[in-house]
């Protein structure tokens, strides 16, 4: 199962940019893992550009209102979500300053929030993808995760 994070604006600031390299590098053993940006933009705007490039995956919206999960619980969902066969990718949404809207929330298989706290989109980004190489790690029955 492709890994999709599709993210609105690059990172602008040195601790992101460094955590996005270090993670992906990491993932990079762990399976196909793909981190696109999108141009940041209004909340309309990069929200049916998120919809539009993830067309046809298994969507999970990253969004401070959605349904929070243990990493435990991560594992999980990946490993049901992989033994569903119709899924080939799924595709994590990092929305843009003014975040995701309510028609893409909707629309979402999912929406998966990393806590309550409303976090700058760059932090997010840098969270979801140690939280995936977490759940990579935790798979493979590897010591990270304790
Ligand atoms: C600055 S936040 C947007 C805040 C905006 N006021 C809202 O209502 O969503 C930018 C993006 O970062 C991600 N994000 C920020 N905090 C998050 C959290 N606690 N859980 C999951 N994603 C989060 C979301 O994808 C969000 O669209």
């Amino acid at each position: 199962m492709r890994v999709r994070i599709l993210a609105a604006g690059k990172p602008a600031l040195a601790y992101a940019k460094s955590g996005v390299e270090e993670y992906l590098k990491r993932l990079g053993r762990y399976g196909s893992y793909e981190l696109d940006y999108l141009k940041a933009g209004d909340s309309a705007t990069v929200s049916a550009a998120l919809l539009e490039r993830s067309a046809g995956n298994f969507r999970i919206a990253m969004d401070e209102r959605g349904e929070v999960l243990g990493t435990q619980a991560w594992a999980d969902k990946f490993a049901s979500l992989e033994m569903r066969g119709d899924v080939k990718a799924v595709s994590f949404l990092i929305g843009a300053s003014d975040g995701h809207t309510e028609e893409l929330r909707r629309t979402c298989d999912a929406v998966w929030s990393l806590s309550r706290l409303t976090m700058q989109h760059e932090l997010a980004l840098v969270v979801l993808l140690e939280q995936l190489y977490r759940v990579a790690t935790l798979r493979r029955g590897e010591p990270y995760h304790r």
